[in-house]
């Protein structure tokens, strides 16, 4: 549905897209991941023709991507960071403007528009203006906004940025039902558990590039880390902490303020053998969990560094 060929964009000198390949199926829930400044916002603007690029390819349902192509642009919703709605109009009215752009026939944009507001969960402030909604309610209008045309693809850049829980789990359960009713997404963030959550295939980007691309699954079958064991409130010396290192399977460890992090590769026993180790040295320990890699492990091995800011 969408293919990306060796994007590149620069803005003066920086460099913000550099050989970007991207390729998204029809269905899929696909996610940008990657932490701010890596390039995410640029490279869904030049994949909506929005912003001009200095190479590469973007074709969108088969065909090369240009601003005039209003054949693809009506089968897109785009929910963008920015919330972009008229502070003059009630709730209902500019969902139905927006709805509107794409859909002329009063009927069926009236049903599409109480769908959209049921969807979103706007039900009981369908009179107010935008200014007087909490930000999460406003952004959930804006989502409203994308998408109540029903379009095939739909694009949202991190919609959850600085929204209160409720509604975060309200536009999650929104973005996989409108999966489920066959709409493609593209789903920006840079939040890793939500991108786990609901992506069936996620890019990781960095530095305008791709580093990493494919299923949760196979992107955490790429690294060495098969699992991560967190010790707290533990007392280490220098010797204590060589000898962990030195146990099967650990190929890295970190201690500060008396919390152990050991990263061990998958194998069974690696915690009891910590365990004994530490039982073995008369060394006492408080709450110790086990963890299997995660996206930020992802990051951090390929990048070396914290996916979290
Ligand atoms: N209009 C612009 N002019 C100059 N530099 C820009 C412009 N827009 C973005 N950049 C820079 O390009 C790089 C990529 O930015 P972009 O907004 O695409 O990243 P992002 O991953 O979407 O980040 P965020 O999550 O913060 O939105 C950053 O270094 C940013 O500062």
């Amino acid at each position: 549905m969408i293919k990306i060929e060796n994007l590149v964009k620069r803005y003066g000198e920086l460099l913000a897209l550099d050989h970007l390949n991207l390729e998204v199926e029809e269905g899929e829930i696909f996610g940008l991941l990657g932490p701010n400044g890596s390039g995410k916002t640029t490279a869904i603007s030049c994949l909506l023709a929005l912003l001009k690029y200095d190479k590469g390819t973007v074709e969108v349902f088969g065909k090369t991507m240009a601003p005039d192509n209003y054949e693809a642009k009506k089968q897109i919703g785009v929910v963008l960071q920015n919330v972009a709605v008229f502070d003059e109009m009630s709730v209902r009215e500019n969902i139905d403007y927006f709805c509107g752009l794409y859909v002329n026939e009063k009927e069926k944009r009236k049903s599409l528009v109480e769908e959209a507001i049921r969807f979103v969960g706007l039900e009981d402030y369908t009179k107010m203006r935008p200014k007087q909604l909490s930000g999460g309610l406003l952004r959930r209008l804006n989502i409203a906004c994308g998408i109540a045309h029903q379009p095939k693809l739909i694009i949202m850049d991190e919609p959850t940025v600085a929204v209160d829980p409720q509604s975060r789990n309200k536009i999650l359960e929104g973005i996989m039902e409108l999966n489920q009713k066959g709409a493609t997404i593209i789903y920006t963030s840079h939040y890793m558990e939500e991108v786990e959550q609901i992506c069936s295939r996620i890019a990781i980007l960095d530095h305008g590039r791709c580093i990493a691309q494919g299923t949760k699954e196979e992107l955490k079958s790429m690294i060495k880390t098969g699992e991560k064991i967190t010790i707290e409130g533990v007392l280490l010396e220098a010797e204590n902490l060589a000898a962990i290192g030195e146990l099967p399977h650990v190929f890295d460890t970190a201690y500060e303020n008396q919390e152990l992090t050991v990263r061990c590769s998958g194998a069974k026993h690696n915690l009891v053998r910590i365990l004994n180790y530490l039982q073995d040295q008369d060394v006492a320990f408080g709450r110790v969990f086990s963890e299997l890699p995660t996206l930020n492990d992802v990051f951090l091995e390929i990048t070396g560094k914290e996916l979290r800011d």
